[in-house]
């Protein structure tokens, strides 16, 4: 806003306005960048970039591509003095989230299912059905494609795609919302421990998530509270449609065709509202807009500990002879 205020004439307005309605801006990850075939969009990787500012047009450095650390800030990671990724995102990893997020979104889960993996556990024990396609697994999947800093939990956020994956992941959930509106968190047993609870910790949508504090009486805000977008003044375009089942299939179909021209890469910023209709249809009640797909997954299932090599790994599995080369020690095993 002091920025916005600095500009003169019409512009000034303008400015301010914008400033106003600002939100974070979302990366929306599944769609297939239209600019280039194999590697991260150019406002990530970019040098420089070309911006308005009071006194005129200036290229500044692009503070989308890598984040400088401060003096006083642990940057020991990778002994860099900034942050740093895999050369590129690679349309293959592109596809794989666009398929899992279709399948996560069509498959009708229960809330518990869809948001985490860490329902996975219960199933080992017995007490739910396997369903890998969650959106946190998808989500944790971004960080690894992404990798260098996004790959670690302490680091992540240091990198500032971060933020506009993390925002993505906020509109995903939004879209879930509004087409299962019945389905909601649930009272469940914490399966691991965090900063906050340890393992076998009874949670439900009372639950406080620390440390966001709201003005309420309760001092932190919680599920429940936060049931709606709207309690925090923010929406995504297309959750006021009538059916939004239609948004998920045109954006999110499980082919691999390219997304179209009018389909910007990366979203539009998330709009201020005070008003969100969510009325929306089941993907399963027959009268959603988008064409059958037969969809055939093959799931293999692994239990591992998370935390075994102390960071992210990934593990590639192959039916057939392998294309990957075999995974250095010490480099990247798959997550
Ligand atoms: N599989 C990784 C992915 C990852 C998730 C994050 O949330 C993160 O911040 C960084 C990396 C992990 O859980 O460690």
């Amino acid at each position: 806003m002091s920025v916005a205020k600095q500009f003169t004439g019409d512009e000034r307005g303008r400015y301010v306005r914008a400033a106003q309605r600002l939100r974070l801006p979302f990366w929306d990850w599944a769609k297939l960048p239209l600019e280039t075939a194999d590697s991260f969009l150019r406002v990530f990787a970019d040098q420089e970039v070309l911006v308005s500012t009071p006194t005129g047009r200036a290229n500044i450095t692009n503070p989308l591509k890598s984040y400088v650390f401060r003096p006083n800030e642990d940057h020991s990671f990778m002994n860099a003095n900034e942050t740093a990724r895999r050369p590129n995102f690679a349309v293959s990893g592109i596809l794989q989230l666009r398929a899992d997020l279709w399948a996560a979104l069509s498959s009708a889960q229960t809330y518990p299912d869809f948001s985490t993996e860490a329902r996975l556990d219960g199933a080992s024990k017995g007490t739910k059905s396997l369903n890998p396609s969650n959106l946190e697994a998808i989500h944790d999947h971004v960080h690894v494609l992404v990798g260098g800093h996004m790959s670690v939990v302490s680091q992540a956020a240091f990198d500032l795609i971060f933020w506009l994956h993390h925002t993505n992941v906020d509109r995903i959930l939004a879209i879930y919302q509004a087409v299962y509106t019945d389905e909601w968190v649930s009272q469940s047993v914490e399966a691991a421990s965090s900063m906050l609870y340890t393992s076998g910790t009874v949670t439900d949508g009372n639950t406080s998530l620390q440390p966001f504090r709201s003005r309420a009486k309760s001092g932190f805000w919680t599920s429940n509270a936060l049931r709606s977008t709207r309690a925090l003044n923010y929406t995504y375009e297309g959750l006021g449609e009538e059916n939004v089942t239609s948004v998920i299939n045109g954006l999110h179909t499980a082919g691999t065709s390219v997304a179209g021209p009018d389909h910007e890469v990366l979203g539009g910023l998330a709009k201020k509202t005070d008003e969100v209709h969510c009325s929306m249809l089941r993907l399963d009640d027959g009268q959603a807009a988008g064409p059958q797909i037969k969809l055939t997954k093959h799931f293999a299932s692994f239990q591992l500990d998370a935390g075994a090599l102390n960071g992210s790994f990934t593990i590639f599995l192959s039916a057939g002879t392998s294309t990957r080369p075999t995974p250095r020690s010490g480099g990247r095993v798959e997550a």
